[in-house]
């Protein structure tokens, strides 16, 4: 994709996410009724390397970016990890993670309001770094250069995961809406490889509506 105006990207994105609900349905853009199947699909995926004989990496502490209110770190994280940090551009949307997290908040520990083109994890702190539905607000270089601060903030063993939509064309479908882009799978692998990730696993998620993206799960060293 070549590099839109970047400051006015990332305001454009930051406008658009501060008028939206802390809501389930304002994270999936009204489209809460797929989030079970979302989560169940994610389960499965992730388990896989984590549980059992077979598992690649521990269940310690994992990282959430692009969190929202938590919607990934209730149903998908706290079930599986002793710990979640939260990594989320809107202040607001944490404020309300701690509510709508209830008794399981306290299996967060540190809530942190920053896009992640600013954000760099703590070396060797995660097991696990699950990015979903939020790669598309990072611009090409900036994704790449995230992806690599991700590698060093990997535990032993720790993997990262990615969750995201992409085109059935070979395009790049630019949406003015909330500022973001949505880039075919075969840009997104080679953003992944420019940042020296290897990908041990890819699965599309199944069950969702017609009419909506393919959703691509990624499980990367
Ligand atoms: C489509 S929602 C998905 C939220 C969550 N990943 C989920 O699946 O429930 C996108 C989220 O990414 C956040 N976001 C947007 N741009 C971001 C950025 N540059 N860095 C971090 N988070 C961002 C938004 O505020 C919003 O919470």
């Amino acid at each position: 994709m070549a590099e839109p105006d970047t400051e006015k990207f990332y305001q454009d994105a930051d406008k658009y996410w501060k008028e939206v609900p802390a809501t389930v349905d304002g994270m999936l853009g009204g489209f809460s009724h797929i989030s079970n199947t979302d989560i169940n699909g994610s389960t499965k995926f992730l388990r896989q390397f984590i549980r059992g004989e077979n598992a690649k990496t521990k269940s310690h502490r994992a990282l959430d970016c692009g969190a929202g209110i938590g919607r990934i770190t209730k149903r998908l994280l706290i079930p599986l990890f002793d710990t979640v940090d939260m990594v989320e551009l809107n202040p607001d949307f944490l404020n309300k993670a701690r509510e709508f997290l209830g008794e399981h908040a306290d299996k967060v520990e540190q809530y942190i309001a920053k896009g992640l083109q600013d954000f760099t994890p703590e070396a060797g702190r995660y097991d696990v770094i699950w990015c979903q539905w939020v790669l598309g607000h990072l611009t090409d270089s900036h994704l790449v250069e995230f992806f690599k601060r991700c590698k060093v903030g990997l535990a032993p063993d720790g993997m990262i995961f990615v969750k995201e939509n992409v085109t059935s064309s070979d395009e790049v479908d630019k949406d003015d809406t909330d500022s973001s882009v949505t880039r075919p799978r075969d840009i997104l692998v080679k953003l992944m490889m420019e940042a020296g990730l290897k990908i041990i696993k890819e699965e599309k998620q199944k069950g969702f509506p017609k009419g909506l993206y393919d959703v691509i799960m990624f499980a990367l060293t």
